[in-house]
């Protein structure tokens, strides 16, 4: 069936529908012309200077109402934008309906959508045309994703900025504070916000049963990242931590809140096998109770954080490094069971220092900046740099940014919440303190 085009639906097209675009601006000089020919016939020429310019006036002079009139303009104008790069993208349906915002949000980014495809159309249609549309809009990337529950329905981000270049100084990456800096007692258990997503969402991660892997250039923000980790668990009085640093200086901060410090090989090996000890000792006691989950009550979760994978799975001996790798392979893949929860953070993504089979079983991967798109790949999994989720894309000055990938869903572009060295001492202080009320010290 072809749409034939007759002296009706060609007001339409061409009268009607555009007009439909203008319609709340139409509105509202039709109301003022109404106000100045009235007053014109009441008071003369004045009199409709003034019945007309009145409103105008209120409206602008009143900063909430002036602020709605601009929002309201913006939206309108957008709709118009989108309804021209629509029919541009050849997006309209044999009788030119084309996608419809149905909703839209104004992000640090730009703009978010929520756009219902007409009938005949698909999501994927619209998104398979995204470049095109991102180039009649004028804005720097165009994002479709089909809504989950609905086929009809697309989340569209109109990237007009990169809001995590700091304007005022582009070279200085402007930190975001962590929630739960001021807070109190926490749990490791509870969803732990982490990051910032370039919508200005935030984004948390939920580490039962999980482990975690941060790769990326060396300062590109890994640390940092990792930082949100250990603040959860230093404020968890029921969280054990038990770290390895290479450097000896990444964990320094946390040393208090610490169980066990190690920064050698030997040092490392000797707290693997220990943690592989503990995880078989849960094991069995998880066997005599019947279970398979480890609850709280049972045993303390305990965080293995490790900074600088790459000393100890590629060490200079082959043979130490084996060893490790063989129990980080272990623990990694047997502890969450058990209550143990890997954060491996590494300056060399690549395939020597974190093995695949290593990679592999880490639910959750943040790639920060990396130098290659086989060190993006060697984080977030063969083939996702050519999909798109290239770390290696990522600017140099956007230090703490990077590409987080949660088990299950689409990597998500976001800068991870930064704590300073004095916020550290203090959740650390507080960390301390909630460890020693626990353990029944009523002089805290
Ligand atoms: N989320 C962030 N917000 C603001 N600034 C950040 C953020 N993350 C990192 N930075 C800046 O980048 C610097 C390096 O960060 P960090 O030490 O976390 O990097 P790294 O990848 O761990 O480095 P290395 O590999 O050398 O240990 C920090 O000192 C800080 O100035």
């Amino acid at each position: 069936m072809r749409a034939r085009l007759t002296a009706g639906s060609a007001v339409t097209l061409w009268i009607i529908r555009p007009s439909w675009l203008w319609r709340r601006e139409l509105a509202v000089l039709a109301v003022l012309v109404v106000a100045a020919v009235a007053g014109w016939l009441a008071a003369g020429w004045l009199g409709g200077l003034l019945a007309a310019g009145w409103p105008v006036l209120v409206v602008a002079g009143v900063p909430w109402s002036r602020h709605r009139a601009a929002e309201t303009w913006r939206r309108g104008r957008l709709r118009r934008h989108w309804d021209r790069a629509m029919r541009f993208a050849g997006l309209a349906t044999i009788n030119d309906r084309i996608p419809r915002i149905r909703g839209h949000r104004v992000v640090p980014a730009g703009d978010r959508l929520l756009v219902r495809v007409p009938r005949g159309a698909t999501v994927s249609d619209l998104g398979g045309e995204a470049e095109r549309v991102a180039a009649t809009l004028r804005v720097r990337e165009v994002r479709v994703a089909r809504d989950i529950d609905r086929a009809d329905l697309a989340h569209v981000d109109l990237v007009r900025r990169d809001p995590f270049i700091n304007p005022r100084d582009p070279q200085v990456s402007e930190p975001i504070r962590w929630p739960w800096a001021g807070g109190g007692q926490r749990s490791l258990r509870d969803p732990i916000p982490v990051a910032v997503d370039d919508m200005g969402d935030q984004i948390t991660v939920r580490l039962r049963g999980k482990n975690i892997l941060f790769g990326g250039e060396p300062e590109s923000g890994k640390s940092a990242g990792l930082g949100t980790v250990l603040g959860a668990a230093a404020l968890d009085p029921t969280c054990e931590i038990w770290g390895l640093d290479a450097k000896r200086v990444e964990l320094a901060l946390w040393r208090p809140v610490m169980t066990r410090l190690e920064y050698d090989s030997d040092g490392a090996i000797a707290l693997a096998e220990d943690l592989i000890k503990e995880m078989d000792r849960r094991y069995a006691l998880l066997e005599s109770m019947g279970r398979r989950v480890l609850g709280p009550q049972d045993a303390p979760t305990i965080l293995w954080p490790v900074d600088e994978l790459r000393f100890f799975t590629a060490h200079t001996d082959r043979r130490t490094a084996r060893h490790f790798n063989g129990l980080a392979i272990d623990l990694v893949a047997r502890g969450r069971a058990a209550g143990i929860i890997a954060a491996l953070a590494t300056q060399k993504p690549s395939g020597d220092v974190v093995p695949t089979s290593l990679r592999d079983l880490v639910a959750l991967r943040w790639g920060m900046r990396c130098n290659t798109k086989d060190a993006s790949d060697t984080i977030m999994g063969a083939g996702m740099a050519s999909a798109g989720w290239d770390c290696s894309q990522i600017d140099v000055r956007a230090r703490g940014v990077g590409l987080l990938h949660a088990e299950g869903s689409m990597p998500r572009r976001c800068k991870s919440f930064y704590l300073d060295d004095n916020e550290i001492r203090d959740i650390v202080a507080r960390g301390v303190a909630l460890r020693r009320l626990r353990a029944g010290d009523r002089w805290v």
